[in-house]
């Protein structure tokens, strides 16, 4: 049952084969098993699942079910869950119940599906292996040695394990496609704008989004459907009717042009990631795509900017957590001051403290002009490189990550060799356009990550392509060893 689709598992709960309590019960039971290995989860919420399963199954009794009633799913820790600890993987909030649900989950919430529990993700979301959370490491289910992508690690994990049917995300820098490319499932993160922040922790604004982590395309048509709408609560929401993310899945491929940015098949792809992605391009050229070369210029200006803008938004958000009101709060503060210092120098991990001293000095008067603004026009620069290829292309190839899954520990000292991990999918952020990782084959037992860009809003394109890729290969449907019932 958990080798199912969401269509598949959907079915199942409609014709009643399965009730939504024994599909919570059968993943909760995989929980249980894998995961004191994987420590994909932070929160495990066993009671909550099963009330949610029981009015589930109501709902299928009584014909007011949708596709996605019963089926049991996972957010990641950074999304605010009504009653529920919302940790964001940092000590600073590990006492933190929120008291409000953030609008994704709430969408999922009305939609039926079933919350299993948070899971594990970098503290704040600063990070691209999952080794900076307070709760420990997460581990690949491929390889229980390596790291499995971040800063949504603890979802890829535990949707590659099949711990869940399909997992929630978030994305500032390429923290789905990221840890989808590394763990062998599907990830979109979606245009800016197209799902709503509201109750999602804030790390960078302008580049934070939200979106779905699933087996294939097909799963993430399913839930985006869901998870996409207009709110008003956070003032970037695009007012766009939402269109049906199903409807083009099955559209034939002949005519369409992808673009190969020469940047991106450059010095530090590493070769065994060129030759699967090289085969991925063929499959495409067999189902009638047209493949030509392109150029991203300012590409290699990606990191150093993005390292700018989003350490200096979250030098700014993170200012919030001081110890007054909730989160972590030091022992006998002898003072105010004492009690700000202390309360963050103690709640906070490494790496955040790091960008919060690196976006603070590149905010503060004297450098703003020499850091800040001169990211700014590279964000810009950047943009328009990428609306320039949209002249010539509809959608843009690459792998996800120049090489595969890393041992665990092996960049922790090392954190610009663990930033250029991001190299191919800052930029999307950067400009605000979708991207989707999918599973693209192995390179040396391990999941190589295949991704596509397109132009705003062109999410059911980019579900279309990695569909008709899907029906043609057997990618997505590979799972790890050693995860059978027992
Ligand atoms: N949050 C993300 O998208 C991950 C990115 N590696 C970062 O640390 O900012």
């Amino acid at each position: 049952m958990h080798e199912k689709s969401l269509a598949e598992l959907s079915s199942a709960l409609h014709s009643k084969a399965i009730s939504s309590v024994e599909l919570t019960e059968l993943y909760l039971k995989r929980v249980e098993q894998h995961d004191g290995t994987l420590n994909s989860f932070i929160t495990v919420t066993p009671e909550l699942a099963l009330e949610q399963a029981r009015a589930a199954d109501a709902r299928l009794a009584d014909g007011t079910a949708g596709p996605l009633t019963g089926i049991p799913i996972a957010h990641k820790d950074l999304f605010c869950t009504r009653g529920v600890r919302t940790s964001c993987g940092s000590k600073m909030l590990d006492n933190f119940i929120a008291p409000y649900e953030s609008a994704i989950t709430q969408r999922l919430l009305d939609a039926g599906t079933v919350m299993l529990g948070k899971t594990n993700m970098d503290e704040f979301a600063m990070g691209s292996s999952n080794e900076s959370s307070f709760y420990g490491p997460v581990r690949n289910p491929w390889d229980t040695r390596r790291i499995p992508g971040g800063s949504s690690g603890g979802s890829a994990a535990a949707v590659a394990a099949r711990l869940c049917a399909a997992a929630t995300g978030t994305d500032t820098g390429g923290s789905i496609r990221q840890p989808a490319g590394f763990t062998g499932i599907t990830g979109l993160k979606p245009t800016y704008g197209r799902l709503s922040r509201w109750g999602m922790i804030a790390y960078a604004s302008s580049l934070d989004q939200g979106g779905p982590m699933a087996r294939s395309a097909e799963d993430c048509a399913m839930l985006m459907q869901a998870m996409a709408g207009f709110d008003e609560r956070d003032s970037t929401s695009v007012d766009q009717p939402v269109p049906d993310y199903s409807a083009e899945l099955n559209k034939p491929l002949a005519g369409l042009r992808v673009g190969l940015p020469r940047e991106y098949f450059a010095e530090g792809l590493d070769a065994s990631i060129a030759d699967v992605i090289g085969a991925a391009i063929t499959q495409l050229q067999a189902l009638g795509a047209e493949v030509k070369d392109i150029s991203l210029p300012n590409a290699e200006l990606a990191i150093p900017a993005y390292y700018v803008i989003a350490s200096a938004e979250a030098s700014s958000n993170l200012s919030r957590f001081d110890g007054v009101r909730f989160g972590y709060r030091c022992e006998n503060p002898t003072d105010l001051n004492d009690l700000y210092l202390r309360s963050r120098a103690e709640g906070f991990g490494d790496e955040v403290k790091r960008r919060i001293m690196v976006g603070t000095y590149a905010l503060s008067a004297g450098y703003y002009d020499a850091y800040y603004l001169q990211a700014q026009k590279i964000r810009r620069m950047i943009k328009n490189d990428f609306m320039a290829a949209f002249d010539e292309v509809d959608v843009i190839l690459s792998p996800t990550s120049p090489a595969p899954a890393f041992a665990l520990g092996e960049k922790i000292d090392d954190p610009v060799n663990l930033y250029l991990t991001d190299i191919y999918t800052i930029t999307a952020n950067l400009a605000g356009i979708p991207g989707i990782a999918l599973p693209a084959g192995f390179a040396s037992g391990l999941p190589v990550g295949m991704q596509l860009l397109g132009r705003y809003f062109s999410e059911p394109q980019l579900l279309n392509i990695a569909h008709q890729y899907q029906q043609a290969t057997d990618w997505h449907t590979r799972t790890p060893a050693g995860l059978e019932e027992h």
